[in-house]
């Protein structure tokens, strides 16, 4: 079967339909087990489901002690896989199911694999549970005493042993393997083998009793192990209907990715249901990719593995099933926003903090211009100086209005120095300006209205020249305020103008993350109550740099009219520097993002009026300019920038951190992958 053709195709990007099943269980009764399990087959299969992984012993049920070793119940299992084995055929779905199965004169306790209309594989348990409450090893061997690698079942030899990898061979990167229950619970589980092996969704079919506060531990266990070991864990545990003679059964279904929870099923029902998630096997290449330890682990620690390869359905064709943030940066759900916030102003003020002491400085220069990146740099400065019991006035604040500056944001700027107590002072930088213009015979100076990138950048320039003598004078050093996305799209005025500073706290903080910054400051009386007025009136103020006039029409140079919209450069930065995805998926994964204002969660706080949508063509036109600025234009720039500390993990772009590159490239390879494999609509 081919691929999915489709732009709009999950599986097109990269992306496997898992699911973890939790059937209704049916106690020693294989055939009513198989009942249930078509069920869930079927409806896998009717929602893309490309793999789906059934509990422990799910045919047989776990808790049936002795029953496990009566020879009518062994026999009625190995018929019954032989029909799931065709339902999963009909369905499209590789499934994993539970069975006790013999080879030899043992009987194992395996996930058996099952995959276009055949049993694809075998895998025994290797650790099996012979403590407290357990008792396998009554009926079980483990997998080390197998006497060899291939079971008959049904007339069939299959692969028989652990640590099986099974690769499709028409869907790249989907590659899996498999474990059972209390292998994960051992200090080196078999998946960690599988995962160095090139297996990068690991499957647990788990039969793990309920307790107070397990539940909590297998998710952490699950968070873990696809953590370290850069994949993704699905674990489907028994639920409702098993053996409740001495114990009970929650039906634990989760689905994790590289650490994070991709979904999570109901606990405790009476129903048999899926947990259904969309795993980024493309994004989980990637990262094995840039974290050499991956590789250097596997060439120490990995074994060989048998590769069972087996050909895919064609996926999910429908709307992506993962959480997916509208703002990498900033996450929807509150209390990580607050978390986040509480990390990263604490990183930017231990970063100056830090410098401070270094240099003995006792002052500190920053112009402050009313906008929301010289505010949140002056809050920093301002907690900064509070926490080294230092007084504020030891910050000198510069407002240099120029020929575009605004009384709105003139007057914030003053309101904001005098309410946080700082030294403010008032440069004009016009006739310094002027007197420049004319000296290089620029047509301004003559009174005509040209604005261009000359006129633009003499005034940033000079304001840049001011502080930097200013901090001569005053025994300082200067502080500078451009955030990540500015780096990122190299919107500031290279060397003499803001792209220059002693030390920049913001470089590592992207602009849709600083206003919830400067927001979660306020709320908090961080820096005192006096300034929350203003720093809300700033939060309300259109984001530009003022430096070229408003038109006849009264219309302010609008940053975001001409780079565009932050809350998508912010989304092509995160996905291009942190995994390096190619655009077409950036797009792709934008418009499912951004596609639809009225669907999924907003960050708390953000504005009713920023909660927009955009279309694919809107998108697709916006990254096209995000990936000649970034790739082509702007790497001269982050070439040489400040010291400051890096805060996001999508990257900071300094070149001694996470990003280097040449600054003389060319965009075209990217530009040729957009616009190759992303529609107009
Ligand atoms: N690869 C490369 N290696 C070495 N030099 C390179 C280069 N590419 C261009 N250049 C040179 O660099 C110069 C262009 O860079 P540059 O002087 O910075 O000027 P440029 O990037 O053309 O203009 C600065 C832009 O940033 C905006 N800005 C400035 C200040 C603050 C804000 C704000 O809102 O935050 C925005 C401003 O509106 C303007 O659009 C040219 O002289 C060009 O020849
Ligand atoms: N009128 C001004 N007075 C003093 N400093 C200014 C003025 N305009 C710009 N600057 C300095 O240049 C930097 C870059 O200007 P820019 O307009 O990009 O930043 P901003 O206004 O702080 O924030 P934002 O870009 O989010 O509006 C400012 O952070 C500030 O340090
Ligand atoms: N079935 C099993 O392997 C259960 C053992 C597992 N350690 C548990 O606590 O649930």
């Amino acid at each position: 079967m081919a691929s999915n053709s489709s732009f709009h195709a999950p599986s097109r990007h990269g992306f496997v339909r898992v699911a973890a099943a939790t059937p209704v269980v049916h106690i020693a009764d294989p055939a009513a087990n198989a009942e249930e399990h078509a069920r869930l087959i079927r409806q896998a299969g009717e929602k893309g489901v490309d793999l789906l992984v059934f509990p422990e012993l799910s045919l047989s049920a776990y808790a049936i002690d002795d029953l496990h070793l009566q020879a009518a119940l062994l026999d009625e299992v190995e018929r019954q896989i032989a029909r799931l084995a065709a339902v999963a055929d009909e369905a499209s779905v590789i499934a994993v199911i539970g069975a006790p199965i013999r080879n030899g004169d043992a009987l194992f306790n395996c996930a058996v694999v099952l995959g276009g209309g055949e049993v694809l594989g075998v895998v025994p348990k290797t650790y099996l549970p012979n403590y407290r409450e357990y008792y396998e090893k009554r009926w079980f061997a483990p997998a080390a005493s197998r006497s060899e690698d291939a079971v008959v079942l049904n007339g069939e030899r299959v692969d028989f042993a652990p640590g099986l990898i099974f690769e499709a061979t028409n869907r790249p990167g989907f590659v899996f393997a498999v474990e059972v229950c209390e292998d994960f619970w051992a200090p080196l589980p078999p998946s960690t083998r599988a995962a160095l092996a090139g297996a990068r969704i690991l499957c647990n079919l788990s039969a793990s009793n309920i307790v107070i506060g397990k539940a909590d531990e297998r998710a952490l266990l699950c968070a873990s192990q696809s953590a370290r070991t850069l994949s993704a864990y699905v674990f489907a545990a028994s639920g409702w209907g098993e053996s409740t003679t001495d114990l009970a059964w929650d039906g634990q279904a989760t689905i994790h990715e590289l650490g994070a929870r991709l979904a999570e099923g109901e606990r405790f029902a009476m129903h048999s249901h899926l947990t259904v998630a969309d795993v980024d096997v493309d994004r989980i290449g990637l990262d094995r990719l840039r974290n050499g330890t991956f590789a250097d682990c596997a060439r120490i620690e990995g074994e060989a593995a048998t590769v069972v390869p087996f050909e895919a359905g064609e996926g999910p064709a429908d709307a992506l099933i993962r959480p997916l943030d509208r703002f990498p940066f900033v996450p929807d759900d509150a209390a990580r926003l607050d978390q986040d916030c509480f990390e990263a102003f604490n990183i930017q003020v231990q970063g100056l903090m830090r410098r401070m002491t270094a240099t003995g400085s006792k002052t500190l220069v920053i112009g402050v211009s009313g906008g929301l990146d010289s505010t949140q740099a002056l809050l920093v400065a301002c907690r900064a100086f509070d926490r080294l019991e230092l007084p504020r006035t030891g910050i000198l604040a510069f407002t240099m209005p120029g020929f575009a500056t605004s009384e709105g944001t003139k007057s914030n700027a003053w309101k904001l120095m005098t309410a946080l107590g700082v030294t403010g002072a008032e440069i004009d930088i016009r006739p310094a300006a002027e007197q420049m213009l004319r000296d290089i015979g620029h047509a301004f100076a003559n009174g005509e209205p040209v604005h261009d990138i000359t006129f633009e950048n003499v005034q940033a320039g000079l304001r840049t020249d001011y502080l930097f003598r200013l901090a001569n004078q005053n025994h300082g050093f200067v502080l500078g305020t451009g955030d990540l996305s500015e780096l990122a799209l190299g919107w500031c005025t290279y060397g003499v103008g803001d792209h220059m500073s002693h030390y920049n706290v913001n470089g590592g903080v992207a602009k849709t993350l600083i206003q919830h910054l400067i927001r979660w400051v306020a709320e908090r009386g961080l820096v005192g109550e006096a300034a929350t007025p203003t720093l809300h009136a700033i939060l309300a103020t259109e984001i530009s740099p003022e430096l070229v006039p408003a038109g006849a029409d009264g219309a302010i140079q609008s940053t975001q009219s001409i780079v565009g919209p932050y809350a998508l450069n912010d989304f092509f930065l995160f996905y291009i520097s942190r995994f390096g995805f190619k655009p077409s998926k950036v797009a792709f994964l934008a418009h499912q993002a951004w596609g639809d204002a009225a669907t999924g969660r907003w960050p708390v706080g953000l504005p009713q009026g920023e909660r927009v949508a955009y279309d694919l063509p809107t998108i697709k036109g916006w990254l096209r300019k995000f990936l000649i600025r970034f790739f082509q234009t702007s790497q001269f720039k982050r070439s040489a920038v400040p010291n400051g500390p890096k805060v996001v993990t999508g990257g900071s772009l300094s070149p001694r951190g996470d990003w280097r590159a040449p600054s003389d490239s060319s965009a075209r390879v990217w530009l040729d992958e957009l616009d190759a494999n992303t529609p107009e609509s």
